[in-house]
């Protein structure tokens, strides 16, 4: 089988300054792989360029084989990347089937399925701007998985959870790997990646270098 993911000699350089600096990455296991660094080390820029947001300055990505650049986006892919736009007005449904209408293969069934997995109501009318922060977060979550991705990028997913929420997102991600999904997860908690990782890198001014 092929690589799910593969970063190679990736750099991302803007106004002069170096975000990412020759990034090799390999991930070819459904397992859960933990990046790990200061704030500002370029975490968040490094998942941005592997989801297509960002292009990189030199390098390649492939995910599942295929490029991943201008106008490809990586397929079977799914990410919650910082702070995730929701339509503050609509409910947690009604966003989520905004952006599954986009690609059209999410059914209703399955759109109530994955917030009720996230441990959201899918018949709460509530509107997203009322929602607390772990609401948020679990939303974010539900829109990561809705396409039943086999690559999941999860920057930061416990940000501003309670205690619970934390158990609750640990438990999902765990489950999502033992579904034979591989998860690149970021998180500023070194308990979060002690428990939940099998791989741990690190993010050094732009460099990633697997840690000890
Ligand atoms: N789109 C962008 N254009 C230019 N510079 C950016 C962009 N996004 C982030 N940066 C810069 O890249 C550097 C790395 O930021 P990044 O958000 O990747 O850090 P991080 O490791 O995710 O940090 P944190 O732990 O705080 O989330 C920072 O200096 C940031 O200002």
């Amino acid at each position: 089988m092929g690589n799910i993911l593969e970063v190679k000699g990736v750099s991302k350089i803007v106004k002069g300054q170096t975000l990412l600096n020759n990034i090799n990455l390999v991930i070819n296991e459904p397992n859960i792989y933990g990046i790990i660094g200061r704030n500002g080390s370029g975490k968040s820029v490094l998942f941005k360029t592997i989801a297509g947001i960002l292009l990189p300055t030199e390098g390649t990505i492939q995910v599942f084989g295929e490029p991943v650049g201008r106008e490809a986006f990586p397929k079977d892919f799914g990410a919650l990347l910082d702070a995730p736009g929701f339509l503050g007005h609509y409910s947690a449904f009604r966003n989520l089937k905004l952006l599954a209408s986009i690609q059209g293969k999410v059914t209703d069934a399955d759109l109530r399925e994955v917030l009720t997995i996230v441990g959201l109501d899918p018949d709460d009318t509530k509107p997203v701007r009322k929602y607390s922060l772990g609401m948020k977060q679990r939303l974010g979550i539900a829109q990561a998985i809705m396409e039943k991705p086999k690559l999941l990028i999860l920057d930061e997913p416990m940000n501003g959870l309670d205690e619970t929420g934390v158990q609750d997102i640990r438990q999902m991600i765990q489950s999502f790997k033992e579904q034979g999904i591989a998860i690149l997860l970021s998180s500023h908690n070194a308990e979060d990646i002690a428990v939940l990782c099998n791989t741990v890198y690190r993010m050094e001014q732009g460099q990633l270098v697997v840690s000890t």
